[in-house]
């Protein structure tokens, strides 16, 4: 029996920490947080019945996230928390009997927020300035992002009134739905893959390297506790006025209530209407107002007792199952939707969801017309869950499974260790044809602005393009037929698509799509074969001899010559002057790290010579620029730094970072 039990502990400890991990170190959402939190609820239950089997690194105990290799880590002075959560009124109930009990003579006030779903974030200030940005990690340490935390405006860089020296502000980093849509948009058009949702998405965009793309995501930050040695108020509701004097972003839903009555409609009002907020909000956060009150309750091993957070439960409608059909996509993998009967649900009317694959299918034991139980968890596109099997008609018949690609016919084949069917027709089937296109013309490949998917698919149902070197012979008179296509359009096209023959050998190979061959490896390749004809010569052994180039990699780039289509696009791209050999200036470049960064090094230098360093940032993408300027991003100084210190202190958009500091940010 307690073998069993033990058995059991154990077991749930792994499949959490698994799932932490994906969550807070992938930024992935392997089933939903209600499901999660019943697992986790399951395990403190068999915890607390059988405490011989303690273990304090259990997943009840420690705060799920950890610390990345890619940012200094940083320890917490004051610890940061999770917050005990609850789905239904009995827990909050229960909470406010125990609250109440400690103190029977006393009024106790609480203070409702709306519960943000992002990443947290603690901020240091001193003396009214922005100094240190760490994330939440494992609470006790975490990563220090500070650039990135400075991209978001949201954020003051620079407080005013009365504020205390020093002390540091916690609140949650996240992506309105608005800008999330759009950067999925932009990939979309870019044939990249879609975020799942926000939530992920703001807490990877945290832990990016080059803050010049955070900035670009147009994160959201709202601040929700103050903490510090000494308070300069009573109350939590007193430092949300404070805070929001000294410039912070606070919430202007949160709100007192004066009893666990109003707390109710709080929570209800929000349950309904939450799916009108510009952002997502995955349930209600409730804290005791009074500080005092606060400090005597105090903290268990993982959250305050303090504070209780109310969680919404994905909301879960039943329809009828019309259609299944099958997408596939721009690599070739097949997905299986489910249309449904349109229904409304949080907020959106659904009319499809994802089945997944083949064996999610057939686990949950789908057939013909069933009425299904449709939920929208972590994901934009909402699942089944379940299906209603009292409905079943007694004559549907069991969902089966295509043999043959819906777009080309070729037969699907199934590779190991992945869930997906594949077509593996990828030089006709009609969305991998129009997948490598898109692929050519992306930023990090050839760059053909103005070309975008949808175009590429006109261009391509019109039989204009079949592939990359099919663009060089476009026409504007060919164009200009298609929808929304405006002469100046067109004219930019032709003249993107002219401008791709000087994009250098090494994004070419990229772009041409061979299967395995990613940037860095087209690179190590350009640097190993200065010719398209001596990657093409090169033997298996030859190939795998070039750094990070494995059998695999080496057996694709041989399959890709073995092809005579291949060879042909090849042989045209040559001749329309694409740059297939490599150029005199190539130079492998250390890292992007400080893309789109402006730098200025000043005073008398005693790591590294000033020309050391500007190779420095120019290896790593970064620009020097000459004079201090909004437009500088970093002055570096050395000792005794004069006039261009001064002014860049002037400018508070300039970051200024002594040599050692510098060299941080390269690592
Ligand atoms: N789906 C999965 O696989 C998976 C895996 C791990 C964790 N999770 C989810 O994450 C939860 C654990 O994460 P957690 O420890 O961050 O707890 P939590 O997200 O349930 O609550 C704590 C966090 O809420 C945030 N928050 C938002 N608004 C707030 C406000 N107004 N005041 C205070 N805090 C506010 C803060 O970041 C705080 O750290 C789990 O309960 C589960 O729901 C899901
Ligand atoms: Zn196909």
């Amino acid at each position: 029996m307690s073998e069993n039990i033990q058995h059991k502990i154990e077991n749930l400890r792994k499949e959490l920490h698994q799932l932490n991990e994906a969550y807070y170190l992938n930024d992935e959402s392997l089933m939903s947080d209600f499901e999660f939190d019943q697992k986790l609820e399951e395990l403190k239950k068999i915890e607390t019945e059988n405490p011989e089997f303690f273990d304090a690194n259990s997943p009840t105990l420690r705060v799920g996230g950890g610390i990345t290799k890619n940012f200094p880590t940083v320890q917490h002075q004051f610890r940061m928390y999770s917050l005990d959560n609850s789905y239904d009124f009995d827990d909050l109930e229960d909470w406010e009997k125990r609250i109440e009990k400690s103190f029977e003579k006393e009024d106790v006030e609480f203070v409702a927020e709306l519960k943000y779903d992002g990443a947290s974030i603690s901020i240091l200030y001193e003396n009214g300035k922005l100094i240190q940005a760490v994330t939440r990690g494992d609470g006790f340490q975490g990563d220090e992002i500070t650039n990135n935390i400075r991209t978001i405006s949201d954020i003051p860089l620079t407080l005013k009134g009365d504020f205390p020296e020093r002390f540091f502000m916690r609140g949650e980093i996240y992506l309105s739905r608005k800008n999330f849509n759009s950067i999925n948009e932009k990939r979309e058009e870019e044939g990249l893959d879609l975020f799942m949702n926000p939530r992920n998405t703001a807490s990877g965009s945290l832990k990016m390297q080059d803050s010049g793309e955070v900035r670009k995501r147009r994160l959201s930050a709202v601040l929700y506790q103050f903490i510090s040695e000494d308070y300069p108020v009573e109350s939590h509701w007193e430092l949300f006025q404070k805070a929001k004097a000294w410039g912070f972003n606070i919430s202007d839903q949160a709100k007192v209530c004066k009893n666990l009555e109003e707390v109710k409609e709080f929570i209800n009002y929000w349950d309904k209407n939450r799916h009108d907020l510009p952002f997502e909000i995955d349930g209600i956060v409730l804290k005791i107002n009074n500080l005092n009150q606060q400090q005597e309750l105090g903290y268990t091993a993982k959250s305050p007792r303090w504070a209780m957070a109310y969680k919404f439960k994905a909301e879960k409608v039943e329809t009828k199952l019309e259609s299944v059909v099958y997408q596939v996509g721009r690599t070739g993998a097949i997905t299986p939707v489910a249309n449904l009967k349109p229904v409304l649900l949080a907020g959106t009317t659904v009319k499809r969801a994802t089945l997944h694959n083949e064996d999610q299918i057939k686990k949950l034991g789908l057939h013909e017309h069933d009425f299904v139980f449709v939920e929208k968890g972590g994901e934009i596109i909402p699942k089944i869950v379940g299906i209603n099997e009292e409905k079943r008609e007694s004559n549907s018949r069991e969902i089966e499974y295509i043999k043959n690609c819906p777009e080309c016919g070729t037969e699907l084949v199934k590779i190991e260790d992945q869930a997906n069917h594949f077509c593996p027709n990828e030089l006709h089937c009609p969305p991998q044809v129009v997948g490598r296109m898109i692929h050519y013309v992306s930023r990090k490949a050839l760059d053909i602005e103005n070309l975008g998917s949808e175009t590429i698919e006109q261009l391509y149902k019109a039989k204009l393009v079949e592939n990359p070197a099919d663009f060089y012979t476009l026409t504007k008179e060919q164009l200009l037929p298609l929808e929304r296509m405006a002469e100046k359009s067109a004219n930019n096209i032709i003249e993107s698509i002219t401008k791709s023959k000087t994009i250098p050998f090494e994004k070419v190979l990229f772009g041409i799509g061979i299967k395995h061959v990613g940037e860095t490896v087209a690179k190590k390749l350009v640097k190993n074969f200065n010719t398209i004809e001596e990657l093409q010569k090169a033997t298996l052994e030859e190939l795998v001899q070039v750094e990070d180039i494995g059998i695999k990699i080496a057996e694709s780039i041989h399959e890709f010559f073995a092809n005579d289509e291949n060879l042909l696009m090849i042989n045209r791209l040559k001749e329309y002057g694409i740059q297939l050999e490599k150029a005199e200036n190539f130079e492998e470049k250390d890292s992007n790290i400080l893309a789109e960064k402006t730098f200025l090094f000043t005073g008398k230098l005693s790591l590294f010579t000033r020309e050391a360093a500007e190779e420095m940032v120019e290896k790593n993408g970064g620009k020097n620029i000459s004079a201090v300027s909004k437009n500088l991003n970093y002055l570096v100084v050395g000792e005794k730094a004069g006039s261009k210190l001064k002014k860049a202190q002037a400018i508070e958009s300039i970051t200024i970072l002594d040599e050692q500091e510098f060299l941080d940010l390269l690592k």
